[in-house]
């Protein structure tokens, strides 16, 4: 039997509402069999974050410790190297098998990035890819992103059958939070409480993270 694994990659910088409740819509409409959170260490695209990365990985595993069905994976924390997403899917093959279906699951904003990923037309041929809409998104495709929707998307999540390569744009509950808002109110001395589980915002206090 195929095992249908969908794979949330973030800086999760913090992990926030936005992110779990689009993880749990996913897996619910793909009927995924496991849906693998996946911090990044090293990330290869963006400023050093705020908070290192074991500290985001353990807010990640703070803000799941409720629910069996999201795992969190340290697999880029392993790597002694950039967090290129594409070696992450390599790995996962490798420790799955052939049986495995891969879902990469990424935002919009994150999608209209793609072409700039290390190796990124590799990417559909390890996985096929779960787009989120997101309420802010604003961001224009690229020619060659929209050539690729065209060729490659399927209409429902029914119709995703193949073993990757195809594209599915979700039209999941839209969230407008963001990782930058909830930085921007801690530095401000607001409280970002109700975008993200207490367990985190506690553990964001008790280390005093993202204070000016
Ligand atoms: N509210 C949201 N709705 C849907 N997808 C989201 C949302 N927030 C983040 N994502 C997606 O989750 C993945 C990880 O996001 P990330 O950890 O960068 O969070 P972020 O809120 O976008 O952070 P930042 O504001 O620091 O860029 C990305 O693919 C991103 O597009
Ligand atoms: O592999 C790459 O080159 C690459 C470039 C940009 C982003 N990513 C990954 O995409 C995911 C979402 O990125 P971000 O910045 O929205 O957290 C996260 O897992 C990043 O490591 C990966």
């Amino acid at each position: 039997m195929t095992l249908r694994v969908g794979v949330l990659g973030g800086t999760f910088d913090p992990i926030h509402f936005g992110h779990l409740r689009s993880a749990v819509e996913v897996r619910e409409c793909l009927a995924l069999d496991e849906l693998r959170l996946i911090p990044n260490a090293t990330p290869p695209h963006r400023d050093i974050p705020g908070a290192s990365a074991p500290q985001r990985l353990e807010m990640v595993r703070l803000a799941t410790a409720s629910d069996d069905n999201l795992l969190v994976d340290d697999c880029e924390l392993r790597r002694d190297r950039p967090s290129y997403t594409v070696e992450t899917l390599e790995s996962l093959r490798t420790e799955l098998g052939d049986n495995a279906t891969l879902f990469l699951i990424v935002g919009w904003d994150a999608f209209s990035g793609l072409p700039g990923w290390h190796r990124w037309e590799d990417l559909l041929q390890l996985a096929s890819l779960v787009v989120l809409q997101r309420p802010e998104q604003d961001q224009e495709l690229p020619e060659v992103l929209k050539d690729l929707l065209a060729a490659r998307s399927v209409g429902d999540p029914s119709a995703m059958q193949a073993a990757h390569g195809e594209i599915l744009c979700l039209a999941q509950t839209p969230l407008a939070i963001s990782a930058t808002h909830i930085r921007s109110l801690i530095q401000a001395g607001r409280s970002p409480r109700f975008l993200l589980p207490d367990s985190v915002l506690g553990y964001i206090e008790t280390n005093g993270l993202y204070r000016p």
